[in-house]
């Protein structure tokens, strides 16, 4: 089985050796088994209600759904996209004639899938280098972090990385960055602290086409005085990235702290109104029982969680797989 994902397979279709086999069978598992690992406390909370709710062996009935919506709310998955999948499951049972819980269940699996896999894309990098990729979100979510683990990520796919340090607000984010250049290994770009962001990322961007940089990742601040202000700074960046490669930023990335649950929803919605965000990174899923956001980002905001952070060390992200956090969540 081969597991698609935004940037990519995670195990082609090109025929293999058999010790290449066992090994992407290896990480295949290994991957279905640090998302179930990550999705663990949304899991425990949602599997012992739904246990207890969809017991039955009969039709389904009108109550059964109205304990599955409490259900589906306490896991964050929020009033609208739990009424739209409580809506589908309605017609779904009665059409297919549903007759049992686990039945039910099964629905729900398939529906919350669908949901996921429908604003899920593939990205191709762009065909004139380097790919910019805007790390934007309120402070505190993990920016930093996630630049730092995704340019271990890019580097590790062969492909070349250079890290700007453009959160020039916070005094300790350039260093912060720093030492996760270190550890990946991969060169960071920056200015003074409070300094314009805009000229690290011009720096960054000049030395990205001399070195042929492939991939260039964006660290943003995610406080300015005002929201205005904020978005202006973002707005700026955009247009020097525009003026040095055409089409960039290819990708903005939203980092979004899960155990924020719905609050993470409404600075999405923020963000997304002014600054072109293409993907979701999702960090903390791994203190959170509040990972059902996953689903109410897709189905309200119509983006894709493209990465999710399940720790704080180097290898703790993911790449978003619908099939493998929907087996996370249920079995
Ligand atoms: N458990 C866990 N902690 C994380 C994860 N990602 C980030 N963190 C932690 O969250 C805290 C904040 O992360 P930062 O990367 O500094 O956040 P930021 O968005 O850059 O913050 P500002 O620069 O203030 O905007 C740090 O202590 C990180 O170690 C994750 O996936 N899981």
């Amino acid at each position: 089985m081969a597991i698609q994902t935004l940037f990519g397979s995670l195990k082609d279709d090109e025929p293999r050796k058999p010790e290449q086999e066992e090994e992407a069978l290896e990480t295949s598992r290994g991957f279905f088994g640090r998302m179930k690992q990550a999705v663990t406390r949304t899991r425990e909370n949602l599997s012992a209600q739904l246990d207890q709710a969809l017991s039955f062996t009969r039709t389904v009935d009108e109550s059964d759904l109205e304990d599955l919506e409490a259900i589906l709310l306490t896991a964050d998955i929020g009033l609208s996209t739990t009424t739209e999948i409580i809506g589908r499951l309605r017609e779904r049972a009665k059409r297919e004639g549903i007759e049992s819980g686990s039945a039910l269940k099964n629905l729900l699996k398939q529906e919350i899938k669908s949901i996921l896999d429908d604003v899920q894309r593939v990205v191709r990098p762009p065909s004139t280098p380097p790919e910019v990729i805007l790390m934007v979100g309120v402070n505190g979510t993990g920016k930093t972090t996630t630049s730092g683990k995704l340019a271990a990520f890019f580097q590790s796919q062969n492909r070349s990385t250079l890290l700007c340090a453009a959160d020039t607000f916070r005094a300790a984010a350039i260093e912060q960055l720093e030492v996760w250049s270190q550890r990946s290994g991969v060169p960071v770009i920056k200015t003074r602290q409070g300094g314009d962001p805009s000229a690290a990322l011009f720096d960054a961007l000049d030395a990205a086409k001399k070195r042929e940089t492939q991939v260039v990742l964006v660290d943003t601040a995610g406080r300015l005085h005002t929201k205005a202000g904020l978005m202006a700074e973002l707005d700026k960046m955009r247009r020097i990235a525009q003026k040095f490669v055409a089409g960039a930023p290819h990708q903005v990335f939203l980092v979004i702290d899960a155990t924020t649950g719905q609050n993470g929803l409404q600075q999405a919605r923020l963000f997304t109104e002014s600054a072109g965000v293409t993907g979701i990174v999702l960090t903390k899923l791994d203190g959170t029982a509040k990972g059902g956001i996953v689903v109410a980002i897709a189905h309200e905001l119509k983006l894709p969680v493209v990465f999710c952070g399940i720790g704080e060390k180097m290898d703790d992200l993911l790449q978003f797989d619908s099939a493998a956090f929907v087996e996370g969540l249920f079995n």
